[in-house]
């Protein structure tokens, strides 16, 4: 054991020798990574190669059973459950590869929702939605309920939902899986450059090497383990002082 020293001020998110075991498979077996403020990271990795564990891990979603995870110079491996849903509503956004829409809104309810639970004044959370469905080419789509629209559209709402409350890390788990060739790099171009305006941070993780094209660094996961370079493996402290 170590004793828990902050990451580097420049590092919004660390991950210190992660292993996690979802339902009794060692999905991560000994992570390591810093994320930079507004860096957009690529997790690259075949099916099963622990991506969607790690941003679960990273996002509070999941506790590890052991390692440590840091946001913005605070652990938030230690915090109770109801410290990382606050957390996770107020700093993070998630775009996972199926858009969940709330079926019973609109286009720009969908999009306002973070917005609106938050207090956000109606008009202006509206505003705000539909600046970002415009961006995202689907403002035609704002007065409609999910169900009428193709998955792709969809999809886009719910990228301009998460962009919309403004976070301070977007996790996006294969964002684009379900959508096609053309589709897939105008979300991604649209997804990443927003975000770099924003100065969002992104941890975007995929199968699809072609992610890395839009990201500012990349990490490559196989088994469960970094795969990329020697700072990946079961580092330990050594991780405090490196990103990526
Ligand atoms: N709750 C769980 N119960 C059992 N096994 C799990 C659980 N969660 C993850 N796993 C297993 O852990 C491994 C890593 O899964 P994970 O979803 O993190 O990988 P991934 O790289 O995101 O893959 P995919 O693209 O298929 O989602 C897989 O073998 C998966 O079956």
């Amino acid at each position: 054991m170590y004793a828990m020293v902050a990451p580097p001020d420049n590092d919004v998110l660390q991950a210190r020798s992660l292993h996690c075991s979802p339902g009794g498979f060692p999905a991560l077996t000994g992570v390591s990574l810093g994320v930079r403020e507004g860096d957009i990271l690529a997790v690259l990795g075949p099916r099963g190669s622990g991506k969607t564990t790690l941003l679960r891990c990273l996002s509070g979603q999941q506790v590890p059973h052991e390692g440590e995870v840091w946001f913005d110079g605070h652990p938030i491996h230690t915090l109770s459950a109801a410290r990382r849903e606050r957390l996770r509503a107020d700093s993070f956004a998630w775009v996972g590869a199926e858009p969940s829409l709330v079926p019973e809104l609109s286009g720009w309810e969908n999009a306002a929702l973070p917005l609106l639970l938050r207090g956000t004044p109606h008009r202006a959370a509206r505003a705000a939605a539909m600046d970002w469905l415009e961006r995202l080419d689907v403002a035609d789509c704002a007065r409609a309920r999910p169900d009428r629209m193709p998955r792709d559209q969809r999809q886009r709402i719910a990228v301009a939902r998460a962009l919309a409350a403004a976070p301070t890390v977007l996790f996006a788990d294969e964002p684009t899986a379900a959508l096609h060739a053309g589709d897939r790099t105008h979300v991604l171009r649209t997804l990443t450059t927003a975000a770099r305006s924003h100065h969002i941070t992104v941890v975007l993780a995929s199968v699809d090497e072609e992610a890395a094209e839009f990201a500012d660094r990349a990490v490559r996961l196989v088994d469960g383990r970094r795969a990329d370079s020697a700072t990946g493996s079961d580092e330990g402290q050594e991780a405090c002082s490196l990103s990526v």
